[in-house]
């Protein structure tokens, strides 16, 4: 009988490590520590325009510490994912990191790193004295035949020694059933991604005969199911679908920074964006005129914001106001936004 079982929006599971378990909460900051990486896997995701040897906290081009706290904070993090490129590549970057991160917000703040690189037991004990929780490994696939005489073994008997909680993270293909034969025979977990094609792998997943289950996925035939048959050999497996990392952890992550960031007249939508009202005038003489409107007709202040272009208001008292404030030289719209700073537009209706 198969070990994985339904769990929500479409995820498979039946062990999630302790980084997981935050993942699906939306609390894990992803800080991409580099976008370059040595190896090629054909289905490798990182975009083109992330590989370069910048370093991102969630979707902040990071130029100093304190971007990496402000953003952590912004969303709340309760721990964070190290990843990229590959990560260790830059060993001192890493290691600073988890350093800077512990420091701030304490040991609870749970790191968790992808690596498909091999630490010695020098490295690893200092990514373990540095604060490491959890790593997971993502052996080549021209190694998924020899995984024994690889060095990964030494790594992982380095990493368990250290306290680290330690397994494997895969995209879901035909081969994976080794490497979870692999963890399971070093009392390792495995993730099983369900495989996403992307820009930068679709011509090479395409040549070799992967297909899109639909127009609006960007998830692969047989993927799922494939995942389903291996995970019957395995206890400690978990499939991570591409629509529950979508509707899920993104959701889950912009709701809380919303919940952090947004204004008291803000709406938080369900999922994660955000609603107000904006009145837009033509002459920036005219936004004081308006403010003293807005006065006159008893609209709190806490309701409202002046901004370049105009004022922000509570959506629902601009609906009510619409026709007292409407105006040649105004016009007033009812907008959705990512809940970041300059946050992208998602849509602004006129009204
Ligand atoms: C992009 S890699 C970056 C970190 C590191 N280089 C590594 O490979 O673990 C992070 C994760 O992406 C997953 N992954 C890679 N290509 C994928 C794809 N096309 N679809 C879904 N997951 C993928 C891998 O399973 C890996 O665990
Ligand atoms: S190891 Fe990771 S980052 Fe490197 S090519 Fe493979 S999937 Fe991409």
């Amino acid at each position: 009988m198969s070990n994985i079982t339904q769990g929500e929006a479409g995820s498979f599971h039946s062990f999630l490590s302790e980084g997981c378990k935050l993942c699906k909460q939306g609390a894990k900051m992803v800080l991409f520590i580099t976008g370059i990486c040595p190896k090629d896997c054909f289905y490798c995701p990182v975009s083109h325009e992330r590989r370069t040897d910048d370093t991102y906290a969630n979707e902040r081009k990071v130029s100093c510490d304190c971007d990496v706290i402000d953003e952590a904070r912004q969303m709340d993090a309760l721990g964070t994912g190290i990843t990229g490129g590959e990560p260790l590549i830059r060993q001192e970057k890493v290691l600073h990191y988890i350093r800077l991160l512990k420091k701030e917000f304490g040991h609870e703040h749970h790191i968790h790193m992808y690596t498909s690189m091999t630490p010695d037991r020098k490295l690893m004990a200092e990514l373990a004295e540095a604060g490491l929780d959890e790593i997971r490994f993502h052996p080549p696939v021209r190694l998924w035949d020899s995984l024994k005489e690889s060095g990964y073994t030494d790594s992982i008997r380095s990493a368990k020694e250290l306290g680290l909680e330690t397994g494997f993270e895969i995209p879901s293909i035909k081969g994976a059933n080794k490497v979870a034969i692999f963890a399971e025979e070093n009392d390792c977990f495995i993730n099983l991604n369900e495989l996403e094609f992307s820009d930068t792998n679709a011509d090479a997943m395409k040549e070799l005969g992967y297909q899109l289950i639909d127009d609006i996925s960007n998830a692969v035939v047989g993927s799922e199911e494939y995942a389903a048959e291996v995970a019957s050999d395995c206890q400690r497996i978990h499939f991570c679908s591409s629509s529950y990392k979508d509707a899920v952890q993104l959701r889950k992550r912009l709701i809380r920074i919303a919940e952090r960031t947004s204004r008291t007249f803000d709406e938080i939508s369900e999922d994660g964006t955000i609603f107000y009202g904006h009145i837009e005038c033509d002459e920036i003489s005219d936004i004081e005129t308006l403010n003293d409107e807005l006065s006159e007709m008893e609209v709190p202040a806490d309701m409202l914001e002046i901004t370049e272009s105009g004022i922000d208001i509570a959506w629902w008292i601009l609906e009510d106001i619409a026709g007292s404030v409407s105006d040649d030289k105004r016009k007033l719209y009812i907008i959705e936004r990512y809940p970041f700073k300059e946050g992208l537009i998602v849509e602004k209706i006129p009204l």
